[in-house]
């Protein structure tokens, strides 16, 4: 593949900026990779692993000359870090960003950038529960989501080339409006992490009462919420501080679902409970039919299964 920019620049080591880095590196996307971390500890260990061609000790010196600026740091604080590199940015630069939720980085990044550079910020829909210099892979993005939200009136051609640069790190892009963003991924994202950061919380209240059964014991479905569970508490803390309205509005409406099955429980209703799950598994099958769930088995994909009847 061909070069899309001379000088990118990273900011922030992390999951997301490392395996960026690993993949314009593995594609050739990119001239020189640069790259800054605002704690030592993780810039000392990003130049041991050589996530970067170089990895500088300031923000304004890294993006000094850079044609693309990567903010890849957790959402809170993207207004900082966009106020510390403004006035070294080069004017035709373009300026993305990795944040969770759209609505709070485009309001706290937008009014620090100057007028001569392109902001168009970004949401990669890919991860992992891991975080930090050591957990980013080239691979990451493959037949992924990069969702874009390019405010009206974006230069066409620096949209152009971040597309070809996304397209060339294995991912697929869509435009949306970044309150439809928030609203989207507090349906996808958000509030599935918090349902699972809250049924690890019962168990681990429940464990002082049964002591190891909850880990012995341990059944699938329970390992698959403490894997999102163990996702960075900082990131995740930031995500929901600044989505909160579209968290809060879904979570109502999660509640109101929950209040429904727990009734038909316990009012002994199963075929209300049959008629849910069925609609629920026709979900998953869409997904991995949309070749969405790249871990599921194949089955998904080649062949419908048969729905059970309530007799089995
Ligand atoms: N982890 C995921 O699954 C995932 C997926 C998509 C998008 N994101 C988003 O990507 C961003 C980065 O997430 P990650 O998973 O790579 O996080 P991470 O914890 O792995 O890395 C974050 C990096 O930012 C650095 N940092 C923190 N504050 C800083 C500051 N003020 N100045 C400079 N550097 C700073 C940290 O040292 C660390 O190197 C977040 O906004 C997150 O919402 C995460
Ligand atoms: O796969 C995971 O571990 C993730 O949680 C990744 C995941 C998600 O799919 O919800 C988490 C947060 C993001 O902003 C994007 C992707």
């Amino acid at each position: 593949m061909s070069v899309i920019y001379d000088r990118v620049v990273l900011i922030g080591l992390g999951l997301i900026a490392g395996s960026m880095a690993h993949a314009m590196r593995a594609f050739g996307l990119a001239g020189h990779v640069a790259g800054y971390a605002r704690s030592a500890e993780t810039r000392d260990t990003a130049r041991r692993i050589g996530m970067c061609d170089s990895i500088h000790d300031s923000a304004a010196e890294a993006v000094a000359g850079a044609d693309l600026i990567v903010l890849a740091v957790p959402v809170s604080a993207m207004g900082e870090v966009a106020a510390q590199i403004a006035p070294h940015l080069k004017p035709g630069a373009t300026v993305t960003d990795v944040g969770s939720v759209k609505q709070s980085v485009v309001q706290s990044v937008g009014p620090h950038l100057p007028p001569n550079v392109h902001f168009i910020p970004g949401h990669p829909l890919a991860g992992t529960e891991h975080s930090g210099p050591l957990s980013g892979f080239a691979s990451l993005f493959q037949n992924r989501w990069w969702l874009l939200t390019p405010p009206e009136g974006t230069d066409q051609q620096a949209l152009a080339r971040l597309r070809d640069l996304i397209r060339g790190m294995g991912a697929n892009i869509e435009d949306m409006e970044p309150g439809h963003h928030d609203l989207v991924l507090a349906v996808t994202s958000h509030v599935p992490h918090l349902i699972a950061y809250t049924m690890v919380g019962v168990a681990d209240h429940l464990r002082r009462v049964t002591e190891s059964e909850v880990i012995q014991y341990s059944a699938a479905g329970f390992r698959d919420f403490t894997r999102i569970a163990a996702s960075d508490p900082i990131m995740w803390r930031d995500v929901f501080m600044e989505n909160s309205e579209a968290t809060l509005d879904i979570l109502g409406r999660f509640t109101e679902e929950l209040f429904v099955l727990q009734r038909a429980i316990r009012m002994g209703d199963g075929p209300q409970l049959h008629e849910y799950f069925t609609r629920t598994r026709a979900i998953r099958r869409s997904i991995i039919e949309a070749g969405q769930d790249t871990d599921a088995p194949d089955f998904g994909r080649s062949a419908v299964q048969p729905v059970a009847t309530p007799d089995g």
